[in-house]
């Protein structure tokens, strides 16, 4: 039975439904990729958030991917293994001890921890790494950065499968070497390969800060790719937000419509971003 008191924020509500009208048609069929970072992933309530945002987007007709990082979980138990561990430009340095850390943690307790939420809200997540069904196959990134992998090869057709099954596919940033070797690719890096393979309509970078920032520390609503290049090389751009603009650049490059770089601790960012007029944190498109 529904209650019959119609006071000023359901009468809100209603309204931002409707004016989302053209929002939910311009995405009918899209496929979005969202990045969800290990530190945006932080509390159980923001996990629940998240999986309740990313089933709405699969009953309104989008084929979310979602792809997954997990620093700090992979930092806990490497400290509590005793493995020290360091980066070089966001990324993480990795030796075979250190990879077969990243590994339970990505594919084992992270990557069923999002699929549990997802699935919890009445949606149908699949947990699968880059290892599976060869979506990435790796280069070496860097030699200094040891099993640090770049993706060289993405093949989507999985993702397709499960697009047509009304499945919700999860993915842990790892690929398979030629050689046989499992690497380790920064969640950002992966989230963009995958979105250029599917030609993505958005791919979102979900983190914890609520945008990219110039010298002032004011968020840069739109940018270009002539300003991130600009402000990486003063060293405004810096640490973890490195990878990420390298992965917009490329990703818009490789055939994304537009990426976004936005606070995924803000309750509802996915849906504010996506269908309503407000939008939210950085957006780099190409020209
Ligand atoms: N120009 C910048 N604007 C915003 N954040 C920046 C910038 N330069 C460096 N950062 C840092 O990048 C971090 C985001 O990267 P990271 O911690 O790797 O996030 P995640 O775990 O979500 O992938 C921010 O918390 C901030 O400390
Ligand atoms: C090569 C590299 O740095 N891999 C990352 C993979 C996880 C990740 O990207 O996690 P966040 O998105 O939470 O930072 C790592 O080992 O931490």
């Amino acid at each position: 039975m529904k209650k019959r008191d119609m006071n000023r924020d359901w009468i809100a509500t209603a309204r931002t439904l409707s004016e989302a009208l053209p929002y939910l048609q311009r995405y009918d069929g899209a496929i979005v990729v969202i990045k969800f970072g290990g530190h945006a992933m932080g509390s159980d309530e923001a996990m629940e958030t998240f999986a309740r945002d990313v089933v709405l987007l699969r009953q309104v007709g989008v084929n979310p991917v979602i792809v997954h990082g997990g620093g700090p979980m992979i930092n806990q138990m490497l400290d509590k293994l005793d493995i020290k561990s360091d980066f070089v430009g966001g990324k993480r340095v990795t030796d075979a001890a250190t990879m077969e850390v990243v590994e339970m943690v990505l594919s084992g307790r992270v990557n069923k921890r999002i699929v549990q939420a997802i699935n919890a809200q009445g949606g149908r997540a699949v947990g699968l790494s880059g290892k599976d069904a060869n979506l990435i196959t790796c280069d070496p990134a860097d030699p200094t950065l040891g099993l640090v992998g770049n993706p060289s090869q993405v093949d989507p057709a999985i993702l397709h499968t499960l697009f047509r099954d009304d499945a919700i596919p999860v993915i842990a940033p790892l690929g398979a070497g030629r050689d046989g070797e499992t690497y380790n690719i920064n969640g950002d890096t992966a989230a963009g390969a995958i979105a250029a393979a599917l030609k993505a309509d958005r791919l979102l970078l979900l983190t914890d800060v609520d945008g990219v920032r110039d010298a002032s520390g004011e968020v840069v609503t739109e940018l270009t790719s002539d300003q991130i290049r600009e402000m990486t090389k003063e060293g405004t751009i810096a640490g973890g937000m490195i990878p990420k603009t390298e992965t917009a650049l490329a990703a818009i490059e490789g055939g994304v419509r537009a990426v976004v770089i936005l606070d995924g601790r803000a309750p509802n960012a996915v849906l504010l971003e996506l269908y309503t007029e407000h939008g939210a944190g950085s957006l780099i498109r190409p020209k």
